[in-house]
């Protein structure tokens, strides 16, 4: 069992010409209001990738409709708590190429008491993977509280923020970043080469597992000596809202299935694309069979 500790967000999504300016409004023709927030899409991806989750949240109550949403895909909701607070939301443009830009209010997801999180790690057994994101408070007393009680951690430092510098990542077993999120963590340059930036994770982080993924390049995983590549499938982007969360999803179905890091790696990539040739956050994550089916296509 994964357990996950995540954002549960509404997402208003509206598609513009190109972003909003300062100063500037700017009229959108299409809109749309759906189920989001990082921590709520990759559990539904490792779902849809038949890996087993539990989710770990908090929501409004007025929005409790999301619970039977994610019970219905197959997530464990027995620890999502209703709270008088808002829940998270995000105001999601999309541009013309599909590219994304995200204004977020954290809400509920910002109201975990240092009680709850010590009551939601006494349950895991030690070996029990926590999947955390960086939507959610407390991640510098979550970490070490599941560490010391025998849990591997698996962070995605998505959203970045300085925040991230000042956690014990090196007691991560694994940890997924982009190009933006690494170079800011290691404060390197953006446009660092995959190579040094992957170096210089080593070089901070010691042997911890490290997934750095590219876009539409591919992505790379890094474990002490070995390194992998998997170049991105080729398709028309429409919406990359999630291909990111789909990607960290599927590679961890994949890994609580016992394949290989090349093969998490190759249905990782395969899921995101298809991610990015739908709209919407939670909408847009592929089922594990259209998966198997594009795999099968291109090899
Ligand atoms: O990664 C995409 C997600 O980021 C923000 O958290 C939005 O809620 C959206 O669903």
């Amino acid at each position: 069992m994964i357990f996950n500790f995540g954002s549960i967000n509404i997402d208003y999504t509206y598609r513009v010409p190109y972003f909003v300016r300062p100063g500037e409004t700017l009229e959108s023709g299409e809109y749309n209001i759906g189920l989001g927030g990082k921590g709520v899409n990759q559990s539904l991806a490792i779902a849809r990738a038949k890996g087993r989750v539990s989710h770990w949240g908090r929501v409004s109550s007025i929005d409790a409709w999301v619970i039977s949403e994610l019970e219905s895909a197959g997530v464990g909701v027995k620890d999502i708590e209703l709270t008088p607070e808002p829940s998270g939301h995000a105001i999601i443009q999309i541009d013309a190429l599909g590219e994304n830009a995200i204004l977020l209010f954290s809400g509920a997801n910002h109201g975990f008491t240092q009680e709850k999180m010590t009551a939601l790690i006494a349950q895991t057994a030690p070996g029990d993977t926590i999947l955390i994101q960086n939507e959610c408070n407390g991640l510098d007393q979550l970490i070490p509280l599941a560490v010391s009680h025998g849990c591997k951690v698996i962070f995605n430092s998505a959203p970045m923020t300085a925040k991230v510098s000042s956690l014990p990542l090196d007691q991560c077993e694994l940890l997924f970043f982009n190009r933006t999120e690494a170079a800011a963590l290691l404060e390197m340059p953006v446009e660092s080469s995959a190579a040094d930036l992957l170096r210089r994770c080593k070089k901070s982080l010691g042997d911890v597992e490290v997934v750095l993924t590219l876009g539409s390049e591919g992505a790379w995983y890094q474990r002490s000596s070995e390194t992998l590549f998997h170049a991105a499938l080729k398709v028309k982007a429409i919406d990359t809202t999630a291909a990111g969360d789909t990607f960290v999803g599927y590679f961890l179905a994949a890994r609580q299935a016992g394949l290989k890091p090349s093969q998490c790696l190759q249905r990782a990539t395969a899921a995101a694309a298809l991610a990015v040739q739908k709209r919407g956050a939670a909408s847009s994550i592929p089922m594990a069979e259209e998966v198997d089916g594009i795999i099968y296509q291109s090899t």
